[in-house]
């Protein structure tokens, strides 16, 4: 589906099925890439997801599934494609899909946990790989309708139009502009940044991933 959208805008698509959580296969997918177009422009870390759980009932296995996706996986994919760009003296930018962290993320701490993770090492390797021309930032979303929001229960999915001050979600789009601000040449004199799209969900609002227990109605 997204090969044949792309495709109809005229775009040149190379797509292989793999999972960010192997080294092996991410650096295959990466000189796969390289070798398709001569160089990779830009790199957009979108891939990841978690499922809603009181952090007390987090079995090992479910832990290190979410930490796996979202936070090595990710870095993973910066690393091979940041050593590509190094080796053939190309630049390079990064963009990484995290979320709304800052008040915490109850309900699912073990994402919160991974992408808080994946900030502050954008944040170190922005520093890092400045020599080499790259560019490292974070876009963080508020609730945006997706098709992950099917992820999760109908009472937690409800709560989500009460997660900002706007009191409704956002959309893809919304996300898709604020990627394509970093990564173009517009983000040319920003790095190590995170742009919040969130409607302000950082500053109010009310998201319950699980539903909201009964301890936290106010009326
Ligand atoms: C005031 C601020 C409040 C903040 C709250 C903010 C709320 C914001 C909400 C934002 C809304 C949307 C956010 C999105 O991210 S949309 C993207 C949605 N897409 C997804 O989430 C995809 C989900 N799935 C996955 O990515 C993978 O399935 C996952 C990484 C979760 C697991 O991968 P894997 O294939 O390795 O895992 P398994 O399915 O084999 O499961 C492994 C173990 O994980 C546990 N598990 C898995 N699913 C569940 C579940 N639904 N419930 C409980 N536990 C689960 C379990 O232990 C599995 O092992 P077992 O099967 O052996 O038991
Ligand atoms: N929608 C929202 O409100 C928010 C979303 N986000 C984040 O934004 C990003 C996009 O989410 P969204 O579009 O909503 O949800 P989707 O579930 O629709 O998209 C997640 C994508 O990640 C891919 N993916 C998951 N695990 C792997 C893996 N191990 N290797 C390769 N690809 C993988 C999935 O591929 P496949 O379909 O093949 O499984 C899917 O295409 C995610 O990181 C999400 O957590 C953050 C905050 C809020």
């Amino acid at each position: 589906m997204a090969r044949e959208f792309l495709e109809s805008f005229g775009g040149r698509v190379f797509a292989l099925p793999m999972t960010i959580r192997e080294p092996d296969q991410v650096e295959d997918f990466v000189a796969k890439t390289n070798q398709e177009f001569g160089a990779i422009d830009v790199l957009v870390n979108n891939a990841g997801g978690q499922f809603p759980q009181a952090a007390l009932d987090f079995s090992p296995k479910g832990w290190n599934a979410v930490i796996d996706t979202n936070l090595n996986g990710t870095w993973w994919m910066m690393q091979s494609a940041a050593r590509h760009w190094v080796a053939n003296k190309q630049s390079g930018s990064i963009v990484n899909i995290v979320a709304d962290i800052w008040r915490g993320m109850p309900g699912i701490a073990h994402t919160c946990a991974a992408r808080a993770g994946v900030i502050y090492l954008s944040k170190s390797v922005a520093v890092e790989w400045a020599p080499h021309d790259i560019r490292v930032n974070c876009v963080a979303p508020g609730c945006c309708e997706s098709n992950g929001f099917g992820n999760y229960p109908p009472e937690g999915s409800a709560t989500f139009q009460d997660s900002n001050p706007m009191r409704h979600a956002g959309d893809e789009w919304d996300v898709a502009e604020g990627v394509v601000y970093m990564a173009a040449n517009s983000g040319k004199f920003v790095t190590g940044e995170v742009l919040n799209i969130d409607g302000g969900q950082q500053l109010w609002g009310d998201p319950w991933p699980t539903g909201r227990p009964d301890y936290f109605r106010i009326s």
